[in-house]
Formats: structure tokens, C-alpha cells, sequence
């Protein structure tokens, strides 16, 4: 395998490339319609694992792919809401807390990571009608001001660009292997740093493959009603939002039989879609290092870094929170999950407050200090 190509920063100049370990006995299946299954216990979804039990793989898969966007709980019944009400304890929302998120805050340099879908934007049925709003995108410039902003997403980064369309932010797209600084002038952050030099591909050996798979899979799919695939560009979609639960499993075998060509490649699920990844080491949460470093906060105590998602990906990045034992990770989510993330908020609207709400504290103290 070649290096990656291109690195223009002041930080990690080699990146692991080697796979991940694959998984070699057979896993419990996922919880079947209890959203995510325990993070700690959940083991990698590597396409081998549907090859251990033929039928019994795709069938843990299927119960997967129905627990991936919980919105079929049981929000009425009491159990429901018990169960909600000890996982707010565990995750109270960043709202409630915002006083004490500020008080660990104090002395340090907040920055904001942020994921697109589901965090910034609705969930919608049409993922290239998945629109921020202008009041959401006109927080984010306010929040950019003070504090240095990434999006960190899925989605190709010109993709996610044109939802945005704020330049001064960072973007990590395709889940963190295509990563850019601001396009704007200097940054008021870290003079220093060569952060807006930032351009970063680790998986660029990967394009042509990555084309290759996801014109196979556009054939191979077009017979299912409502599949869609995307082409994000280090990475594919297979949504199967609009497909009916009936067509899931025989929506999986096509994917499968694309894949099991592609041993590089590996196959991890978020809301009600298929993604299909490199084997690299190299996610959400690297790119959260990465630009940590990046911005020269590498090995700092005095920056606190602030991950709002709402994905199963978003937990690589609320997992390396936790390694680093700063920062502090949010779950956007209205349905109790296993998660790494610390607090919760329930839907783009509450992230918009919060993010608001962290804009006019920083204003005050601004202003009281001037
Ligand atoms: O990391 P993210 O920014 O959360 O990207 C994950 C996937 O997001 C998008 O799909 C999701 O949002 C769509 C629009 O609301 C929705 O239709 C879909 O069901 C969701 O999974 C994006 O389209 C995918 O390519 C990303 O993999």
C-alpha cells in the first residue's frame, strides 16, 4: 500500500495503514429495536462477520439496519419513558448544563466539532435535500468568530461544503479521510499554526476503487425500490431510508456480493444507511486529533473540544474524548442510546440554541473584559 498523498501540515506526517483486525468469532447480534448496541460490546462491523453464519450474519445485520434510526420506540409507554429518564441522568442535555459546561470551559480554548446530518440538518428522506437552515448557518458564523469550527461528516466534503457554505469553517469530510482548513484570511486562532494549510487525503489510493464499487453497486441496487447510493467520494452510501424492511436483507446481499470482491473495503452502518469505508485506520475520532493538532492544541490542557453528532461514527470521536480525558462529547438524540458522549441534546433545533447560547456567553465575557 502507498502512502497517502497528500499532507500539507505542520503534524502526523504518516498515518496507519493497516486494516482492522477482522473479526474472527462469531458476535452476539445486535439488540434488535433498542437503538445502538452497547459501544464497549459492539464489534467492528467488518464484512467478514456477515460471512461467519451466512444467514444468521445478515439476519444480526437486518435487526441492525432496523435498530439504526430508532424512531419505531415506544415513546408513550412507561418503560420507555423510565428508560429515558435514567439515560438523561446518565446524559443530561448540554442545555440544562450549559452553566457548568462553561464553568470547565473557563481558561481554556473551546473548539467545536460538528457533524452535518442530523446535527446541523434534519434527517430527511432525500439525502441531497438535507438543507441547514439560514438561522442554523448564520449560528455557525457567529460560533466560527470565536471559536474554531470543523465540520466533521460522512458526506464528501464539496457535498457538505455547498450545504454550509461558510468558509471560514475546517471540513472533514467522507467520515475524516478528506480533511481542509478555512479558505478565508488568517485565523484569529493560533498564529502559528499552519492550520489553514490544512489538507489532508489518507486514503487518496483508494479513489479509483472507491468509483469503481460505487458504480457497481448504482447497477446492482437499481432494481430495489427507494435504494439510493452516494458517492462520497473516499466512501459510498447505500441509503435504504425509502427501501421497504421487507427488501432490506435481499438490499443487503447485493451490497455484500459488490463487496466480497473488495476485501479492502469494509461495510459499517449508520441511520438507515449502508457505508462502505476503507480498511484504514483512520475516523471521525483521528480526525479530531488530527485537527486538534493541527490547530497546535496537540498536547494542550488549555483547549476544550466540544463533538456534537448524532451517528454511529460520531462515537469514534466521543470515544477519543474520552481517551484524551478532556473535552466533552454531545449526542444529539431524542431516543436513549449507548453512547460515549457525556451529555444529550435532543434535535438540531436544541443544538442551534446551544450553540447560540455558547455565542452570547463568550459576547459577555468579552465585553466584560474589554
Ligand atoms: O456523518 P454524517 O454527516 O452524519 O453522515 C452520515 C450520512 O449522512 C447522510 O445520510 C443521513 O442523512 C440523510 C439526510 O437527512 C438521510 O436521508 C439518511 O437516511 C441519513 O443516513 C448522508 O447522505 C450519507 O451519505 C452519510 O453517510
Amino acid at each position: 500500500m502507498t502512502q497517502q498523498n497528500v499532507v500539507v501540515c505542520n503534524t502526523k506526517s504518516s498515518v496507519e495503514l493497516s486494516v482492522f483486525p477482522a473479526v474472527t468469532a462469531p458476535q452476539k447480534p445486535p439488540v434488535a429495536g433498542g437503538g445502538y448496541i452497547s459501544i464497549s460490546r459492539r464489534p467492528r462491523r467488518v464484512l467478514k462477520n456477515l460471512e461467519i453464519n451466512g444467514d444468521q450474519r445478515i439476519n444480526a445485520w437486518v435487526e441492525s439496519m432496523r435498530a439504526s434510526s430508532p424512531t419505531h420506540l415506544k415513546s408513550t409507554t412507561s418503560s420507555f419513558s423510565e428508560e429515558h429518564t435514567s439515560w438523561i441522568l446518565g446524559h443530561p442535555s448540554a442545555l440544562d448544563m450549559f452553566d457548568e459546561i462553561i464553568i470547565r470551559s473557563m481558561e481554556k480554548q473551546i473548539v467545536m466539532f460538528l457533524d452535518y446530518d442530523g446535527t446541523l440538518s434534519p434527517i430527511v428522506e432525500d439525502p441531497d435535500r438535507a438543507f441547514m437552515s439560514n438561522l442554523m448557518r448564520k449560528t455557525v458564523k457567529k460560533l466560527a468568530r470565536y471559536f474554531p469550527t470543523a465540520i466533521v461528516t460522512g458526506r464528501c466534503k464539496e457535498k457538505v461544503y455547498n450545504f454550509v457554505r461558510l468558509a471560514e469553517l475546517y471540513y472533514a469530510g467522507s467520515h475524516g479521510l478528506d480533511i481542509k482548513g478555512p479558505t478565508t484570511t488568517t485565523s484569529k486562532y493560533n498564529k502559528d499554526s499552519k492550520a489553514e494549510a490544512v489538507l489532508f487525503q489518507p486514503a487518496s489510493e483508494f479513489l479509483p476503487m472507491i468509483d469503481e464499487v460505487y458504480q457497481q453497486l448504482v447497477d446492482k441496487t437499481k432494481s430495489t425500490p427507494g435504494a439510493k447510493v452516494e458517492n462520497n467520494k473516499f466512501c459510498v452510501s447505500v441509503h435504504f431510508r425509502c427501501v421497504d424492511e421487507k427488501r432490506w436483507s435481499e438490499l443487503l446481499h447485493k451490497v455484500k456480493s459488490v463487496l466480497k470482491e473488495y476485501p479492502k473495503l469494509r461495510l459499517t452502518q449508520g441511520r438507515k444507511v449502508l457505508e462502505i469505508r476503507p480498511t484504514i485506520k483512520w475516523d471521525k475520532g483521528k480526525a479530531l486529533e488530527f485537527l486538534l493538532e493541527s490547530l497546535g492544541f496537540g498536547n494542550c490542557n488549555d483547549v476544550l473540544p466540544v463533538y456534537i453528532g448524532d451517528d454511529r461514527t460520531d462515537e469514534d470521536a466521543f470515544k477519543k474524548l474520552r481517551e484524551r480525558g478532556q473535552g466533552l462529547g454531545v449526542l444529539v438524540s431524542k431516543f436513549p442510546k449507548d453512547t460515549s458522549a457525556s451529555y444529550s441534546l435532543q434535535d438540531p433545533n436544541e443544538v442551534m440554541e446551544f450553540l447560540q447560547r455558547l455565542v452570547e456567553w463568550k459576547q459577555v465575557t468579552m465585553q466584560a473584559s474589554s
